[in-house]
């Protein structure tokens, strides 16, 4: 993602750069994760900002793993730390990572991301690869940006056991460098991946998360699996069991709106167990409908939520 999108977690509601002292610590993390677990939650995953940038995030996870109940804790990275993590993130038991990655050429990776990282990423999903990891790459479909890379990416998918997906790219954050000429919507992305192959679908895909999921096969037989995420023209709302924790404690019910509950305070001010499930409980409660993306869009393009990506962690 461009830069702006895609930095450091460390910031509150109104964009502020958040002191330490701010962030919860692993201690008070746990302690919401070990409640939400025993009211029923039973997967998480670690994104952000860079979840690999924080100091003592492997023995967080060792952590996390402990706790009974807790069965799968996945990794959404930008996968610039990947090759220096890889190995002891999979004998924690990690097994899932999703990979940001929305350009395969080093130098448009660097005016993406203002970083020269793009060896560093492909290193990572080979040694992540090697090791057995399960591996999605994340692709934000951007007009006039990656689109005349969709094909590649496509054919990664064919190469590599990588699920290449494509995601629709949303108007987050007033900060967004989201512009309503560079959308493409999923039909569009769909069209253009023809030229590597057929498409047909994988039954279900969508019980298991936002994807569409599609097995692509070429001319000579290859098959690959590809995805479509598309959170504005076939927003996936309702099936939506999420819940989002902000590295500075606020819980958010919907990635999309502003709605939060501030956790930290609660934990901070010496709140009971119970009380912290209420809390949970009100939130999931509170989760809206749906979103006015789609509205958005097709009007003037202004986002409807004010959070930042990077805050909120996608
Ligand atoms: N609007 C919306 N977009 C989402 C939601 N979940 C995921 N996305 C988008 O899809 C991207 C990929 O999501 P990830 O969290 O990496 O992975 P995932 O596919 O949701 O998770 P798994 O199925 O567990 O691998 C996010 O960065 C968002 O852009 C959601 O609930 N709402
Ligand atoms: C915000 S990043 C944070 C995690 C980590 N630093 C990374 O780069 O993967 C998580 C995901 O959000 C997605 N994302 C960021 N901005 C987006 C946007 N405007 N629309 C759709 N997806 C977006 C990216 O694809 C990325 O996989
Ligand atoms: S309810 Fe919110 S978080 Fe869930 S799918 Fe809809 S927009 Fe995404």
């Amino acid at each position: 993602m461009p830069k702006d999108e895609e930095d450091s977690a460390t910031f509150s509601k109104t964009g502020e750069i958040l002191h330490p002292s701010d962030l919860l610590s692993y201690e008070e993390l746990l302690r919401v994760v070990r409640i939400a677990v025993e009211m029923g939650m039973n997967k998480l995953r670690l994104t952000g900002g860079e979840p690999l940038v924080r100091r003592g995030i492997l023995d967080f996870i060792h952590e996390l793993f402990r706790l009974n109940g807790l069965n799968e804790v996945r990794l959404t990275t930008n996968g610039v730390l990947l090759s220096d993590y890889a190995e002891r993130l999979f004998s924690e038991g990690v097994q899932h990572i999703n990979v940001s990655l929305d350009t395969l050429h080093e130098k448009k990776f660097q005016k993406i991301t203002g970083r020269n990282y793009f060896q560093k990423v492909w290193e990572g999903l080979l040694k992540a690869r090697d090791l057995g990891f399960k591996i999605k790459i994340n692709v934000v479909a951007m007009k006039g940006i990656n689109d005349d890379e969709f094909v590649d990416f496509a054919r990664l998918a064919l190469r590599e056991p990588f699920q290449v997906r494509f995601i629709e790219f949303m108007p987050l954050g007033e900060k967004s460098s989201w512009q309503k000429e560079q959308f493409i919507k999923t039909e569009d992305i769909k069209k253009s991946i023809e030229e590597a192959g057929d498409l047909s679908p994988v039954k279900n895909s969508r019980a298991k998360g936002p994807a569409r999921v599609y097995e692509l096969t070429d001319n000579s037989g290859r098959k690959g699996t590809v995805g479509f995420i598309s959170p504005i023209s076939h927003h996936f709302c309702d099936q939506c069991n999420r819940l989002r924790l902000t590295s500075g404690g606020q819980l958010r019910s919907c990635l999309l709106n502003d709605m939060e509950t501030d956790l930290k305070g609660l934990l901070r001010n010496g709140a009971t167990d119970e009380k912290l499930r209420d809390s949970i409980r009100q939130t999931i409660l509170n989760k809206p409908k749906g979103h006015s993306l789609q509205e958005d869009c097709e009007g003037n393009g202004r986002p409807s939520c004010s959070g930042q990506m990077s805050r909120i962690g996608g």
